[in-house]
């Protein structure tokens, strides 16, 4: 999580980390709300492990090392065998070494190993009396356990009655599967209660809260099966005497899940290898199966070898868990970003204070829908569990609701879609824009009409829409053709709107290389990179002549944009011959290609900055770098900052957005505060918006 977990230094950051890893287990057994990820908890016990092997006089009686559920929790129902927690392994070669010190424990290498899947949820015991089941207890701290037969009857896979009339105790695992996690989380907030923040929490919150208003559903796999004290004999002799496989078996019969029954399920093995090749493919379907596993459980699989074995206060030595890394971090929700797809289906994507998960750091993850987010309550700022399995994409399980401050605020859903600006239809669980497909193409309509690229006056976002939704626009070429017949047939189009757009179209149609660059809306070349292209390759046809190496010496395109620019050109290959095609202008005016440089010599690769940047040689402001800041006044006012910008590179300057020392003039005008103080600063020349138009009078246009 994103407390970082403390090194213990001395006996009372020792003290302090048993106090925290005390308290994290109470909550994380009793009702699920842990501070604490499985993976900072697993490494604060570590580092208390690790101090007191190197001060054994000092181990604190509360420490939690060797004990079940680092004796953070107590029952009331004595268990009749211990219920035990189990040793780890987390390689290979650990794995091995536990073989054979198993092997010299019981004088012989196992006969056999069991191989299942260690399931992520809370251990149970589950009684049957005849056949029938009389009570439900936790593991609690291994030796008695905490009576939660109020949950029978909601727990999947543990029967009320079994095929046979027998005593026996069930034990096993209670989980969620993600499809009851999620079906918790929903009722639980629509009965004004917090989400759990992931399927086990919820298992340990729902397993032990009593008198709800509702219940939600769980699933049970058995992995132990026993005799109690009123079972028969002969059945308690058989019990005793069959191997783990075969109780396992057993437990099926009399219409139990276990472990056998899962998507993955339990096989022997004799071999080592066997045994990992088997830990390896329960790895691999990790991703896929409907509920969480936290590593895979070996087993000598015979009676005789466990009970040669023993176990130990905390764990039997006949088995291990072979631990997965941990798939779950707990991070904070930084962000919620609305993409849309091609499609126009518009999805959020949760953005995340950067977190490591199994080698991987993760910043985003998919929050599916807008349901999605209210179903989970989720809120700007919150902590959040995020899941990541395999190569899956990453997902936010839930809020870390316990954790919150209260400076979480609602996240916002768009009111119109985020490329387009259109309606969106919010009737299904998938918002969609309401262009659907045409979203893309009216998004890329309207931008290319925008006030820094074609600037076609009449041609706004409802204009677009309407000329698509027409089919009278597939792309943007078709602007060109439009006939004065075809847009006075549309609605609220009259004979003076049709003439002043078809006007505002002939226009479009001369705008300089630069703009209509611009217009494409290729990555990387907006507003002032399309500027510095055409005015270095001056022509359409050099700059789709050009390849990625030819780019690069253009300022601002480096070895990463140079390959990306040429290749969405070359996909646009079309479209260009068809603007071409339909008149128009693909050349910018002043500039030559190569580019000339101001002493009169043609670039080369290594030419200085200017004449790689295509500063064409002529103009007041040649070889200057100008910074335009504040409001424009008199011959400039009506001008937007990207035309100012514009007007100083028409005349040979190069227009730059921060003041440094290579700045050659600011043109400051009204309100231009800090870069104003700056060139003042460092004693650059300073002009004031009327006497820059001075300067630059040729040029305005
Ligand atoms: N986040 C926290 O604050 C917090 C607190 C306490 C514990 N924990 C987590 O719990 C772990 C230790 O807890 P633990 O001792 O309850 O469990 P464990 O994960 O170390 O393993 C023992 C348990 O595995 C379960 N299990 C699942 N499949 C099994 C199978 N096929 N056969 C036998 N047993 C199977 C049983 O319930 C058994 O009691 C820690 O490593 C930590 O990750 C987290
Ligand atoms: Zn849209």
């Amino acid at each position: 999580m994103t407390t970082p977990v403390a090194q213990i230094v001395d006996a009372a950051g020792y003290a302090q980390a048993v106090e925290d890893v005390v308290q994290a287990a109470a909550a994380y057994y009793t009702d699920g709300t842990s501070p604490l990820d499985d993976d900072a908890y697993d490494r604060l016990v570590r580092e208390i492990s690790a101090w007191e092997a190197d001060h054994p006089d000092e181990v604190l009686p509360g420490s939690p090392t060797g004990k079940v559920a680092g004796g953070a929790v107590e029952g009331d129902v004595p268990h009749t065998v211990a219920m035990l927690s189990l040793d780890n392994v987390f390689s290979p070669e650990q794995f091995t070494a536990w073989t054979a010190s198993l092997a010299r424990r019981i004088g012989h290498e196992a006969e056999r190993f069991s191989v299942e899947p260690k399931l992520d949820g809370l251990a149970i015991a589950a009684r049957y009396t005849r056949g029938r089941l009389t009570r439900l207890i936790t593991r609690g701290d291994g030796t008695a356990g905490e009576d939660v037969s109020h949950t029978m009857g909601t727990i999947e896979g543990l029967p009320d009655t079994l095929a046979e009339p027998v005593d026996v105790e069930v034990r096993g695992e209670v989980l969620m599967t993600n499809a009851q996690f999620e079906h918790a989380n929903e009722v639980r907030t629509a009965h004004g209660g917090q989400p759990f923040a992931n399927p086990r929490n919820a298992a340990a919150g729902t397993l032990r809260a009593k008198d709800r208003a509702y219940t939600v559903p769980m699933t049970f796999f058995g992995y132990g099966l026993l005799p109690l004290p009123g079972t028969d004999d002969a059945l308690a002799a058989r019990l005793d005497d069959l191997a783990h496989s075969e109780l396992m078996a057993f437990a099926a019969e009399l219409g139990v899940n276990t472990t056998a029954t899962t998507p993955v399920p339990g096989i022997t093995a004799t071999a080592t290898a066997d045994v990992l090749a088997r830990v390896q493919e329960i790895a691999a379907l990790r991703a896929g199966l409907p509920f969480g596993i936290d590593g895979i459980v070996i087993k000598a699989d015979h009676s005789a070898d466990q009970k040669a074995a023993g176990s130990g206060s905390r764990a039997p030595r006949w088995a291990i868990a072979y631990k997965l890394p941990a798939v779950e971090k707990i991070t904070r929700l930084l962000d919620v970003e609305w993409n849309v797809g091609r499609t126009g289906i518009i999805a959020p994507r949760a953005v995340l204070e950067p977190v490591e998960i199994d080698g991987s750091t993760i910043s985003y993850a998919t929050l599916h829908n807008p349901a999605d987010i209210t179903r989970r309550d989720l809120r700007m700022g919150d902590q959040v569990m995020v899941h990541r399995a395999g190569d899956v994409i990453p997902r936010v399980e839930a809020p870390v609701a316990h954790l919150r401050t209260g400076d979480e605020k609602p996240i916002v859903f768009p009111q119109e879609c985020p490329r387009c600006g259109s309606g969106i239809d919010t009737s299904q669980e998938r918002w969609r824009c309401e262009q659907g497909r045409n979203c893309h193409l009216v998004a890329s309509l309207s931008y290319a009409a925008g006030r820094d690229q074609l600037d076609i006056e009449g041609l706004g976002a409802t204009r677009v829409v309407q000329l698509v939704e027409a089919c009278l626009v597939t792309d943007l070429s078709d602007l060109f053709t439009l006939t004065r017949d075809q847009l006075l047939g549309l609605d609220r189009m009259g004979e003076t709107s049709t003439d002043n757009l078809i006007a505002a179209l002939a226009t479009a149609r001369t705008r300089p290389l630069s703009r209509v660059l611009c217009a494409l809306g290729v990555r990387g070349t907006g507003r002032s990179m399309s500027r510095r292209i055409a005015r270095y390759f001056a022509t359409m046809d050099n700059i789709r002549a050009a390849d990625a190496d030819q780019l690069q010496r253009v300022e601002g395109i480096g070895a990463e944009k140079a390959p990306s620019i040429v290749a969405e050109l070359a996909e646009l290959a079309r479209l260009i011959d068809r603007l071409a095609a339909a008149g128009v202008n693909m050349t910018e005016p002043g500039a030559t290609f190569p580019p000339v440089d101001a002493a009169g010599g043609t670039d080369t690769v290594t030419g200085a900055d200017d004449v790689a940047d295509g500063t064409p040689a002529a103009g007041p402001l040649a070889g200057m770098t100008v910074v335009v800041t504040g409001a424009m006044t008199g011959p400039l006012e009506k001008r937007s900052r990207n035309q100012v910008n514009e007007l100083v590179e028409r005349a040979g300057g190069r227009s730059s957005s921060s003041v440094s020392r290579k700045t050659s003039l600011v043109v400051a005008g009204d309100g231009a505060g800090s870069k104003r103080t700056k060139a003042e600063d460092l004693g650059i020349r300073l002009a004031t918006p009327d006497e820059f138009a001075l300067l630059v009078a040729d040029f305005l246009d």
